[in-house]
């Protein structure tokens, strides 16, 4: 049997493309391209970084072995003197969840966003120098998607200027926080402010919860790990925890106070900023999560293409070569969507961080006017990125076939550590639903001569919109930009539309939006697979250089559009955008599209340029060779240290022996 060598070769020689232009592209640009060639490098080459053995420790070695991996880091990160954007390479190329996430990730900017001048200029340098570590303690044992649920007080005692942080029921129990359960030292936590028996709604809080003497819970402080989570290593490397309060006091400028303030005299004063602001570290994260998704994918859609390569099956005519799956047009079918889906994502995730940025500087100015809009849209793009994410990594796992369901495949993990990305940052189903308020505030705004703006724009032509019927003749009219747009203008414009229709008809407005739940999600998605088509179709309207690349762009946008359409061609049929022969032409151009892509597909792979180190995986390695490493791989797994397994002589052998005595009888 030969090895895969020679395959990955020839299929990198059949691409069209340049694909180091490709590598740019995918990138962001050529410094960011060299930036993380760099430190993908670094990390590879650096045993201290080893994970291939992370699957076989149990969870206190595991979560040991994190710790020494973080403080690591840390010092690589002080001795090579690498700026914000480098460490945040370094940490992503490590590949391994840590409390250092959430310090970094919600810590630090809760403190920068909703924090005072005075409180950043007290408690940002120590972050800065990781002489406190914190986490963000928002979710509850009863309450997580409902924020103004959230059950622990934070009374104002005006005798002492404190305030007293408390946790009045089982359920009030802080569960969940990542970095929480054993290393925090410091908390935002998240609790309802009462002044004088008043409830004034939840806050944020710094709270300290760990002596930084002897690291022991200070008093008043119960605090562990919530256990076990899904997968082997996967997301058990982070402490995710429970805390409770029992009237713990804290200064009352421990109370993050840019949106509101309590005075010395227990007065609450509200700042002229909007008090979703307390919400603004969850924008924040939510970008960075679409940004990561097409990572995760990507990764993912690198293992399963070039397994797909070298695997032959089937086919075999004479003795000679059987075929190789990927030349199997199902498998095409299901991998080249998710090839187009992680391109598409890695744009529209470039596309949030811009607009992310300009609402932050907006803040910054006292204008809220764009706020709406980025909150409808990091939430929305999370729900979409992730749930795709999450389903495309399962579906490669499959089309790895068996081989797929080891862990050296990399797949299993992989998917474990990202699924519940469809959780965290928001439940997906409650992130749409606040994209439907979103939509059903535009449509019900659009006759009042406020111009629907941003990602809603769209909406201006409702008119034109209501009235469209595609005029796609032949397959080839699919491929062009404007009939597409179309369409999914049409499409999403409708369904809000008819949503707030149907809501029109109930005298409880609230009571309408639950009933209807179902129909608003499904709006909200059509909503946001259009803003990510038309990223994707704006990016290529831009200077795209390199011999080829513009090319495999545009069939990719193709595909991710047409793929769309396809699996929700009921939407697109039932709102009269298309007809049937339509539907038709737009899956016989898809297709024409997957050949196009296939002699392609490793190339537009390998310009993730992703290492063997970051991809753990033995069906992606870059080289192509499986088996000889799989056969290899199997013998190092601990249960072939001994020849016969411990337990064997104690269980088993007894039993065999039991069966042969009593055959004899
Ligand atoms: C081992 C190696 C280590 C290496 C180490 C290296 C060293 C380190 C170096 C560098 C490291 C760098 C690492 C960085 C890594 C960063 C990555 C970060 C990863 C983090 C992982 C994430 C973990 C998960 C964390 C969490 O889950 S935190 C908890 C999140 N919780 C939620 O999301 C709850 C969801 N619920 C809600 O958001 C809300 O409650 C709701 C659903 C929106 C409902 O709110 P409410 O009840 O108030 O409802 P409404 O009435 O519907 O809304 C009122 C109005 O408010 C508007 N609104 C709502 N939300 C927002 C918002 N977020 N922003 C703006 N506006 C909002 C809403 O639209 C309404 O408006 P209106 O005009 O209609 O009134
Ligand atoms: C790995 C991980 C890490 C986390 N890290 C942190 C952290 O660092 N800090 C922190 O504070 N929290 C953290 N969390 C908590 C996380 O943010 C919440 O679990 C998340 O917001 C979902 O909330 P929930 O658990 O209350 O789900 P629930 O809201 O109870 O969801 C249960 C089901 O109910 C549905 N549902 C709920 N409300 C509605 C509605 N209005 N309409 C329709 N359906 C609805 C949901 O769709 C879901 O199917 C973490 C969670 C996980 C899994």
């Amino acid at each position: 049997m030969e090895d895969g060598v020679d395959h990955l070769a020839f299929e990198r020689n059949k691409a069209q493309f340049d694909v180091e232009d490709m590598k740019i592209i995918w990138a962001g640009s050529r410094q960011d391209f060299e930036l993380s060639d760099r430190i993908s490098r670094l990390v590879a080459s650096d045993p201290a970084f080893r994970k291939d053995d992370r699957t076989t420790l149990d969870r206190k070695e595991l979560f040991k072995n994190t710790l020494r991996k973080a403080a690591y880091a840390w010092k690589r990160i002080n001795e090579l003197r690498l700026n914000e954007q480098e460490a945040y390479k370094l940490r992503s190329f490590v590949d391994q969840p840590a409390f250092t996430d959430l310090h970094w990730g919600m810590f630090v900017p809760a403190i920068q966003g909703q924090g005072t001048d005075e409180q950043q200029q007290k408690w940002l340098p120590l972050a800065y120098r990781m002489q406190i570590i914190g986490c963000y303690a928002q979710t509850e044992l009863g309450h997580g998607s409902n924020v103004q649920g959230l059950e622990t007080t934070a009374t104002f005692d005006p005798k002492t200027d404190e305030f007293v942080i408390h946790s009045p029921t089982l359920t009030s129990s802080k569960w969940w926080p990542g970095g929480l359960g054993k290393i925090s030292t410091h908390a935002v936590a998240y609790a309802r402010l009462i002044i004088g028996g008043e409830d004034h709604g939840v806050h944020g809080f710094i709270v300290q919860l760990r002596s930084l003497d002897d690291h022991l819970p200070l008093p008043g402080i119960t605090i562990g790990d919530i256990g076990m989570k899904f997968g082997n290593a996967a997301y058990n490397t982070m402490d995710n925890g429970v805390l409770r309060f029992d009237h713990v006091r804290i200064p009352r400028n421990q109370m993050l106070m840019r949106v509101s303030q309590v005075t010395r005299e227990g007065k609450y004063v509200s700042s002229n900023v909007p008090r979703q602001l307390v919400y603004g570290t969850m924008v924040n994260v939510r970008q960075k999560i679409v940004a990561d998704a097409s990572v995760a994918l990507s990764r993912a859609v690198c293992i399963a293409t070039r397994y797909s390569a070298v695997r032959r099956q089937f086919g075999s005519h004479n003795g000679g070569l059987e075929t190789q799956v990927i030349d199997y047009k199902t498998q095409q079918a299901r991998l080249f969507p998710l090839l187009a889906s992680a391109y598409a994502f890695r744009f529209v995730g470039g596309w949030l961080k811009w607009l992310y940025m300009d609402v932050t500087e907006r803040l910054q100015a006292n204008d809220f006017s764009t706020l709406p809009e980025a909150h409808a849209c990091t939430a929305g793009l999370k729900s979409l990125t992730t749930t795709a994410t999450a389903d495309g990594i399962e579906e490669c796992r499959k089309l790895c076939g068996g081989h797929g369901y080891l862990c050296s495949s990399g797949l299993p993990e992989l998917f474990a550590v990202y699924v519940p990305a469809c959780t965290y940052e928001g439940d997906n189903v409650v992130l749409l639903l606040q994209v439907a308020r979103h939509l059903m505030k535009t449509v019900s705004q659009l006759g009042s001569g406020n111009k629907p703006v941003g990602t809603t724009a769209y909406m201006a032509r409702v008119e034109q919109l209501m009235q469209y019927h595609s005029d796609v003749e032949k397959a080839e009219d699919w491929l062009k930009p404007n009939v597409v747009l179309e369409a999914f203008e049409a499409r999403a414009s409708r369904m809000s539309v008819a949503c707030a229709q149907n809501l029109s008809k109930f005298a409880n407005p609230e009571e309408g939006f639950q009933e209807l739940a179902a129909d608003l999600v499904d709006a909200a998605v059509a909503h946001c697979q259009l803003i990510v088509v038309s990223k994707f179709i704006e990016k290529l309207q831009q200077d795209i250089p390199g011999k080829g690349v513009k090319k495999q762009l545009e069939v990719l946008c193709s595909i991710y559009a047409l793929f769309l359409l396809h699996k929700h061609l009921g939407d697109f049929l039932s709102t009269g955008c298309i007809n049937p022969k339509q539907g038709s032409l737009a899956s016989e151009q898809l297709r024409n599209l997957y050949s196009q892509v296939r002699p392609n597909a490793i190339a537009l792979v390998d310009a993730f340029n992703y290492t063997d180190h970051y991809l753990g995986s033995i069906l992606g390695r870059y080289d192509g060779n499986v088996y000889p490493k799989l056969y290899e791989e199997a013998w190092k797994d601990p249960l072939n240290d001994s020849v016969v397994p411990d337990g064997f002589k104690e269980y088993i052998q007894p039993m065999l022996k039991q069966q042969l005595r009593n055959a004899r009888l």
